[in-house]
């Protein structure tokens, strides 16, 4: 038997809250004393100060984020006979005591991991576990497991099945949560999992995808602090309502500074929020797109067909195109990108025309010797003539000036296109004006990766900003010297604080603001939905190709979406052997949906001949799969049911206003949609914004129109159907399998 009981564990965890807000007190004494500092003396000093002010500021934050759930388990060791207290608390940080000794290990230290992991048959040094439950600062519940075989039939219960299903039926608040206190040991080991390379998760909707890799994040972070703290980690999700549902976990494990962009945002400036149609989106996303854009960058180039005069201060000079064809190839010969490649062309172009300008002085008798050449050039290059014929030759351009160009010229674009059909160049179509789409955001990015610097000034900034990073890490050795502070902050940690102070950005604004960052690790939910255009934007904003990839492969809903992940995953890894070189982990316990729903869906999708990834639900609950005629009826219904709980109404596009508004009329201010409506008691949304999502009453309007509405409509319906914690409520019948 594990000793002491309920009232020891509350007289601990209390010892714990009282340690943590005593630690909190002494970071804020600091604060207060470095914010009394004098402000005056040199910039150094001052950026020093609030640099430390800033550290005192984010560890008073990381204090106040942990309180939840402070310590959630203990783990009796076999310990030595001379060890006084053969067992440790695990918590979501560490803490240790006025003496320094450890009083709560952090969840992701190794010695942990037997908390999650150890089984009867496979105890790892550990005697039982104990789960502790709290709300508040209390402790409500203790739960023991021992690991004694001869208790236990096999070694694949749930871990601390009581805290499990406690957590599974809570209900849902429009955010998620963690699952700290209850990682089961199949998750535990994929959240472990080395750095390395390229990891992908596949498991069925609702068997934790989500909360492993958000974990996975939180443990690189720790255990890979130095390597990541400078490069980041970047989570890429589907939408933007999807990384507001996600967005408070990390901070709950103490994690902060992760990089979270929907896939409408990975290019910077533009933040993409519409999809084009599925056909349109197809295209968009296909591999050949690239080879597209870079014809197209290629083509932007022209030589004019015939001698062009110009005025040059008064005087006429005659453009030859042998020149602008020499100087355009000498360009291309640098093989630097487009913008680059353009100051070469453009050197290059006015150094022949100055020397064609003297000799044509010169044979006019005037004397003309190489000493006035910089002051001729000076003329040319300023001559409005020479800009335009330049410019007609070889226009500066943006990534968005060139992809607006290729959708709305449909003489070029034919040209470029020879083997497509009008039809499929008809997709493209649209006008200069339309707004990007997140379908766009790959081909901006291609376009920016062959286009480079836009002007000298961009690429200035970035000499500038190396060279000040280059100074801040010299200035901070410095502060670290005066300060005597070295081993509690390194140099690193402090110039990006210099740079955060000085440019009031944090490090992860900083990444997210520049395309050419490269992440340490990059973590993608919903994989599966990704086109090769999509991939190949994040393998270059992640060379190392350190991923965590999770998603179901039976879920992809996207036209541009890959059969399987090998195939999938052909634009990170390319064709050749290495192909092989990721590993993949399995999930297969559903912890969302109850097996009532789990098993409709299931059947469901079995009839629509998808793929579907097998999985077992944890649980049941007490209400079967109804069909019902009125949407009104059923939200008023899940209302009764559960008053505090989440009810998602999941419609066609094209109802999704009038749904809405006909919930309005009945139910008011409590009905939303859109973006920021998570929070709100009843959202309406389409199938696909419903992707990666929990409620606890799910009620699909229209099932039928859901599945012909789109050309994968089938899956979106399935996404939908396993989006219930509790209960699904159908408005229609589902479609009769296809025969
Ligand atoms: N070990 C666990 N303890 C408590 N809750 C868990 C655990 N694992 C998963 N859950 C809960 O199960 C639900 C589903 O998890 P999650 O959203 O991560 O699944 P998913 O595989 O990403 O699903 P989908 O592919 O359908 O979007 C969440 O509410 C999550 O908190």
């Amino acid at each position: 038997m594990i000793d002491n009981g309920l009232e020891h564990e509350q007289r601990y965890v209390a010892a714990l809250y009282a340690r943590l807000d005593e630690l909190r007190a002494e970071a804020e004494e600091q604060l207060a004393a470095v914010r009394r500092q004098s402000v005056g003396g040199t910039h150094q000093s001052r950026t020093e100060r609030d640099t430390f002010a800033r550290l005192y500021e984010d560890r008073i934050a990381q204090l106040r984020d942990v309180t939840e759930r402070l310590a959630f388990g203990r783990l009796e060791l076999d310990g030595a006979p001379d060890d006084d207290a053969p067992h440790r608390y695990i918590g979501r940080i560490g803490l240790r005591d006025e003496e320094q000794r450890p009083v709560l290990l952090d969840w992701r230290v190794p010695q942990a991991s037997a908390f999650y992991q150890a089984t009867a048959a496979t105890p790892m040094g550990a005697r039982a576990r104990r789960h502790i439950i709290s709300k508040g600062r209390d402790v409500v519940r203790i739960e023991d497991e021992i690991f004694d075989e001869t208790l236990l039939t096999d070694g694949s219960e749930h871990q601390g099945e009581g805290a499990l299903l406690a957590a599974l039926r809570a209900q849902r608040t429009g955010r998620m949560a963690d699952i700290v206190a209850t990682i089961q040991a199949e998750q535990d080991r994929i959240i472990r999992s080395p750095l390395a390379g390229v990891l992908v998760v596949q498991g069925g909707p609702g068997t934790g995808k989500t909360a492993v890799a958000l974990h996975r994040a939180a443990y690189l972070l720790y255990s890979h602090r130095d390597r990541l703290r400078n490069s980041g980690v970047l989570i890429v999700g589907p939408s933007r309502s999807f990384l507001h549902y996600i967005e408070a976990v990390l901070p709950s494990l103490g994690e902060t500074g992760v990089v979270l962009a929907s896939l409408g945002q990975l290019f910077p400036d533009e933040e993409a929020t519409a999809h084009d149609a599925p056909a349109v989106a197809e295209i968009k996303g296909r591999a050949s797109m690239a080879d597209l854009v870079a014809r197209a960058v290629r083509s932007r180039q022209r030589v004019p067909a015939e001698p062009q005069p110009m005025n040059v201060n008064g005087d006429t000079l005659v453009l030859d195109p042998a020149t602008i064809a020499s100087a355009i190839q000498k360009a291309r010969d640098s093989r630097k990108p487009y913008n680059e490649a353009r100051v070469v062309f453009v050197k290059n172009a006015l150094s022949q025309l100055t020397r064609q300008w003297a000799e044509q002085l010169r044979d006019q008798g005037n004397s003309i010797d190489d000493s006035d050449h910089p002051m001729l050039r000076e003329d040319l290059r300023t001559a409005y003539d020479v800009r335009v014929a330049l410019n007609t030759a070889w226009l500066p351009l943006t990534p968005q000036k060139l992809v607006q160009d290729l959708y709305a010229r449909r003489q070029w674009l034919a040209e470029l296109t020879p083997g497509w059909s009008p039809e499929q160049r008809a997709l493209l179509f649209r006008e200069r004006s339309a707004p990007f789409t997140v379908d766009d955001v790959p081909l901006l990015d291609e376009a920016a990766e062959h286009l480079g610097e836009y002007d000298d000034v961009d690429a200035a900034r970035q000499r500038e900003d190396k060279a000040q990073r280059k100074r801040d890490i010299e200035n901070a050795e410095a502060a670290i010297e005066n300060m005597q502070v070295g081993g509690i902050v390194d140099a690193k940690t402090l110039a990006s604080n210099f740079a955060e102070t000085g440019a009031s950005r944090s490090t992860a604004e900083r990444a997210a603001a520049d395309r050419s960052w490269s992440y340490g690790h990059i973590v993608v939910d919903e994989a599966q939905e990704l086109s090769p255009m999509q991939w190949r934007v994040l393998l270059r904003r992640g060379p190392l190709r350190s991923f965590t990839i999770v998603g179901d492969i039976a879920q992809a809903s996207a036209a541009s979406a890959a059969p399987s992940w090998k195939r999938a995953l052909r634009p990170l890894l390319g064709r050749s052997p290495e192909t092989d070189r990721w590993r993949l982990e399995e999930l297969t316990v559903n912890y969302r949906t109850p097996s009532q729903i789990a098993d409709a869906a299931q059947e469901f999708a079995l009839a629509h001949g998808l793929p579907v990834t097998p999985s077992s639900s944890v649980r049941a609950s007490e209400w079967p799969v109804t069909v019902v005629d009125d949407v009104v009826a059923a939200v008023a219904e899940a209302r009764e049911a559960d008053a505090a709980g989440t009810i998602a109404v999941i419609v066609r596009p094209d109802s999704l206003r009038q749904v809405h508004d006909q919930l309005r009329q009945e139910f008011g201010g409590d009905v939303a949609y859109g973006e920021d409506s998570l929070l709100s008691a009843v959202v309406v949304l389409t199938a696909q914004e419903s992707k990666g999502l929990e409620f606890d009453s799910v009620i699909i309007v229209d099932p039928t129109g859901i599945v012909a509405g789109e050309p994968r409509g089938a899956s979106a319906l399935y996404v939908a159907m396993t989006r219930a914690t509790q209960r699904l409520t159908l408005v229609g019948e589902l479609p009769p399998a296809p025969a």
